[in-house]
Parts: C-alpha cells; structure tokens; sequence
C-alpha cells in the first residue's frame, strides 16, 4: 500500500511517524519544498499521484482549495483521499474530485506519532472496505471513532486543538514555578511527572470512580486543594475555559463555510 502526502507538515510527519514501521506501507510526500525526512520526495504532484494508493491532502485549510484543483483533471480511479483538514467537508472534496472518489475525512491530533490520538472518522463510502481499511490504520494510531460530519466542529475544539489547550494550562502551572529558578527543562521534567502522575491516578480509576470523586480524593476539607477549587468555582474558570472550546468550535463551523 503506497501513501502519498501532499503537504508534509506537523500532520503528516506524526501519521508517517506512527506508521512508519508498519511493514506493508511506503510513503512518499509531495511539497513545495524539500524536507528533511528520508522518504521520496516528488516535486510534481502528478507523480505523488501516481506513487499513491491513497492520497493525503496534509496542507493548511487555506490551501485545500488550490490542491483539489490540481487533482480534479488526473486520473483518481483506484485512490482514495484523506483529508485531516479542519472545517472542510467531505462536500467541500466531492464537488471538486466527483462522487465516485473514497474520500475519508479525519480529525486526529499530532499525538498520531506516539499512537495515542483521538481520531474521528467519517467516509462518503463506508461499504468501501478501503475506507475501512483506513479505519483500521487509525486504530493503530490510538483511538478512532466513527463520527458523522456534523460532529466535527466540536471534536476538532476538544481532540484536534485539545493538546494545545491542554499545554497552555502546563505553562501556568511553570510560569507559576519560575521564582524556584530551576533550569526550563527541570520545570518541564517535574511538570512531565504531574501530568504523567495524574493521568495515571486517572487512568488507574476511572472505570470505578467519576472524576468528580478523584478530585475529591485530593481534597482535604478546609485545605489547600479546596481553597483552590473554591477560588475555580467562584470565579466561574470552568465556565471560562469551556469558552476556549467554543470559540475553537465556532472557528471550525466558520471555516466550513468557506
Ligand atoms: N497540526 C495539528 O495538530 C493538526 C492539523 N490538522 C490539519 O492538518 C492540516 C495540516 O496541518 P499542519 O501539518 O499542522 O500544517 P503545516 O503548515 O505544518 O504543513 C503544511 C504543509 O503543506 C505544504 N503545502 C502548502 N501549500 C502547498 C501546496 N500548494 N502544494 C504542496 N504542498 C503545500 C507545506 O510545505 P511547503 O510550503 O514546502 O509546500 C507544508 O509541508 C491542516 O489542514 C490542519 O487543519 C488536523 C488536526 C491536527
Ligand atoms: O488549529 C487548527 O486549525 C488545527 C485543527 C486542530 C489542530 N490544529
């Protein structure tokens, strides 16, 4: 099975990094410019095209647009099209490419590389077993669900964007540490650990304990941690972060429509 890239950004460098020792795959990525990655590079996409049994459009929303007009007059029989691309539908690739072309459509994150992603999924030929033989690789980078369309928007702002909302909460807590003047690596390590820790003490429980009850665990009455929680519910924090998904989610619907 051949996977061609168009694009080989953050994206397709954590599917190529999550699936490159997989035995029965070659890659190949088609860019501007050369990268510094030791798979064929094509400089002409008509090429990429012919290398790939499956095409993954791996470029920015704003650039889609551009690549799909490239691939509309090639001979696309036998391929199949991923696109991890947010806010584009699977409509959006059919009015260029025609109705007859597999087109799965994903929502990964870059956590692709380690296998551990939250993958949605969504194909406008799901009795292809093409389509599902790509819901199988997914499975191979971490978690894959199927998902219809209209979800997108949400799962994007929770899984998709998700791991930088989810940093930018680590950079708090390590602007919160500077004044103990240990080097930036030493910070991120001990913040390595508290995350690793209590995604742990998470994954440890959950099957017999809501979170609401792990927190609680954590919570002496009358003590710091609930001082702190007191302090996140009066000043409404969560309300306030559930905002940051939906202004991520609000971005996808917009970008759907252009
Ligand atoms: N990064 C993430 O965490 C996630 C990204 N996505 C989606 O994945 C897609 C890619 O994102 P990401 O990898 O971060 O983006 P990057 O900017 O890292 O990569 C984009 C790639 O596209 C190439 N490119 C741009 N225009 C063209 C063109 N006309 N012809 C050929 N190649 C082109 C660029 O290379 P060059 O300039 O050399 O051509 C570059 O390699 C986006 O649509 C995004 O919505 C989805 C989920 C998570
Ligand atoms: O920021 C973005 O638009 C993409 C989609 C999810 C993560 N990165």
């Amino acid at each position: 099975m051949n996977y061609g890239f168009i694009g080989f950004g953050n994206l397709a460098k954590a599917v190529y990094q999550g699936l490159k020792k997989v035995n029965n795959i070659q890659f190949a990525y088609f860019t501007r410019s050369k990268k510094e990655v030791s798979i064929p590079f094509f400089d002409c996409i008509e090429e990429l095209v012919s290398f790939a049994d499956v095409i993954w459009i791996t470029v920015k929303p704003q650039d889609i647009k551009g690549i799909l007009e490239k691939l509309q007059p090639l001979n696309l029989e036998g391929k199949l099209i991923v696109s991890p691309v947010a806010g584009k539908s699977i409509a959006f690739i059919e009015n260029y490419l025609g109705k007859e072309v597999p087109i799965v459509r994903i929502m990964p994150n870059l956590a692709m590389a380690y296998q551990k992603s939250v993958t949605a999924f969504a194909t406008n030929q799901p009795l292809n077993p093409a389509t599902d033989a790509i819901f199988e690789t997914l499975t191979r980078l971490g978690k894959a669900v199927k998902l219809n369309e209209k979800g997108f928007d949400l799962f994007t702002s929770v899984f998709g964007s998700g791991p930088a909302f989810i940093l930018a909460f680590i950079q708090i807590f390590k602007d919160k540490m500077k004044e103990f003047e240990l080097p930036g690596n030493v910070l991120d390590e001990l913040l390595l650990e508290l995350t690793q820790g209590t995604t742990l003490y998470f994954a440890e429980n959950q099957s017999s304990y809501s979170i609401e009850e792990l927190i609680r665990n954590i919570t002496s009455k009358g003590g710091t941690t609930q001082a702190g929680l007191d302090h996140f519910h009066r000043h409404k924090i969560g309300k306030h972060f559930e905002g940051v998904l939906d202004a991520a989610k609000n971005r996808s619907e917009e970008m759907s429509k252009n």
